[in-house]
């Protein structure tokens, strides 16, 4: 006969958690949790006594479980809600901010880092516009860290404003009187990186009939903007490695360095830890240019950021905030923007110049821009065509990378439009490829 011996009772470790205060009386303070229930509310009966006339005397009940928290809104006056949405009961997702009133909180790890940025009181930073609690963070440690001269790494997806964010910092920085100088390594043919970035001397190649000083030495005094590094060719990674390290450059075909005086801000909208994993990015370089990081939230993470960039836009179009109606502007709203703000100010400006039956479809099933079914015949020439023009690049693309798995050199050969030029159209629609070997 076989025995049977019960499995002996597992007992998985709990989770520890604590309450950080985000905002109000009590930010920056951080409460541990165990697994019981709570009831926060300014009663000073409650467990949790918050010091903010906005909350309730008993606002909501914290129901800390072994492997959940569960939160249950008490009949505030003012309602709780998490991540802006208002809620009577649910699950609270660790990291998510529930607001109370004027008080904001996240229920995080215990051995989370307490670091609570403070909120900027500024909702602009150079070109940048935002008043979300995201685009606040961003803007204290741009401010931060724009006072210093240390080289630094903004990471965003495509259209999130990294090239403003760039430009910004070197305006308000000791340098902001010296020159930008942007390099973006996506629309620059391989071969002539190296010569763009670092100059050459007379004859170094067929068609160098003139010594010239590349993007760094260029920008002695000032900054240089390295747009898409991640797209910078391997090879010449340890070169850009030197002058990170050293400040010093040599012209290709010369035998000598310079020194140049430049701040190096970078940009990408690669996750460029995993080109290190795949050997596409040298770690020594992303561990020298990652050193100050500045990651740049998608729009759909920000929404409450919508209006505000919206009347930013009018006002640059020098219209009135009236230009778009209401109705407008709640579709604005709601659209996760997947070109992020480069595609709101693109729509933006075509309801502007066009009237709202300009407004694409934007359901959050739709494609965004897509092209109308014909030619609006109502429209200057001009615009009629550009916008067939436009519909018909993007739904092009789709189709080709589709066919050709992303791979842009394939798609280039396969549409005969050269890689440099399949590059820039990407970027232009917020669309995406790779160069992997196929
Ligand atoms: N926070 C913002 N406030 C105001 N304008 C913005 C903001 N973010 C982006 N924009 C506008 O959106 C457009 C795209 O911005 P930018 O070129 O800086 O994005 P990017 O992240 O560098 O894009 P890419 O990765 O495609 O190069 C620009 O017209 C810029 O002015």
């Amino acid at each position: 006969m076989f025995s049977t011996t019960p499995d002996p009772e597992i007992h998985l470790p709990t989770l520890r958690r604590k309450i950080v205060f985000l905002s109000g009386a009590h930010a920056g303070r951080s409460i541990s949790l165990q697994v019981k229930s709570y009831r926060l509310g300014s009663d000073p009966a409650c467990d949790i006594v918050l010091n903010d006339r906005t909350v309730s005397r008993q606002h909501l009940a914290l129901d800390v479980r072994e492997d959940r928290v569960l939160a249950r809104d008490l009949g505030s006056r003012n309602g709780s809600f998490c991540e802006r949405m208002r809620f009577t009961e649910l699950e609270v997702r660790l990291g998510a901010i529930v607001r109370l009133g004027a008080t904001e909180l996240k229920i995080v790890p215990e051995d989370a880092r307490d670091h609570v940025i403070p909120l900027s009181s500024d909702t602009r930073f150079g070109g940048l516009v935002g008043g979300s609690r995201k685009m606040r963070e961003v803007f204290t440690l741009l401010e931060r860290l724009a006072a210093g001269d240390a080289d630094v790494l903004i990471q965003g997806e495509t259209g999130t404003g990294k090239e403003l964010c760039a430009e910004g910092i070197h305006t308000v920085s000791s340098r902001g009187k010296g020159s930008f100088s942007i390099v973006d390594l996506a629309g620059i043919a391989p071969s002539l990186v190296e010569s763009e970035l670092f100059g050459h001397v007379r004859g170094a190649f067929t068609g160098a009939q003139a010594e010239r000083a590349g993007a760094f030495e260029r920008a002695d005094g000032g900054t240089v903007f390295l747009d898409e590094v991640g797209d910078l060719p391997l090879e010449l990674q340890p070169r850009l490695l030197r002058v990170l390290e050293r400040r010093q450059v040599k012209r290709v075909g010369a035998n000598d360095y310079r020194t140049v005086n430049v701040r190096v801000v970078a940009a990408t909208h690669r996750d460029l830890e995993a080109a290190v994993k795949e050997g596409r990015f040298r770690e020594d370089l992303f561990h020298r240019l990652a050193v100050l990081r500045v990651t740049l939230p998608p729009l759909r993470e920000r929404p409450e950021d919508i209006p505000l960039l919206v009347d930013a836009m009018l006002e640059r179009m020098n219209r009135p905030p009236s230009a778009l109606s209401e109705q407008t502007r709640a579709l604005l709203e709601q659209y996760p923007w997947p070109g992020n703000v480069r595609e709101l100010r693109n729509v933006v400006q075509r309801v502007v110049n066009l009237g709202e039956q300009a407004l694409p479809e934007m359901s959050p099933m739709a494609t965004p821009l897509a092209a109308p079914a014909g030619p609006d015949l109502e429209l200057p020439f001009k615009e009629a065509k550009e916008r067939i023009v436009e519909g018909f690049e993007r739904d092009y693309l789709k189709n080709l990378l589709e066919r050709c798995k992303g791979n842009i050199s394939r798609a280039a050969r396969e549409s005969g439009i050269a890689r440099i030029y399949v590059r820039k159209l990407l970027k232009k629609h917020g669309l995406h490829g790779h160069e992997k070997p196929e």
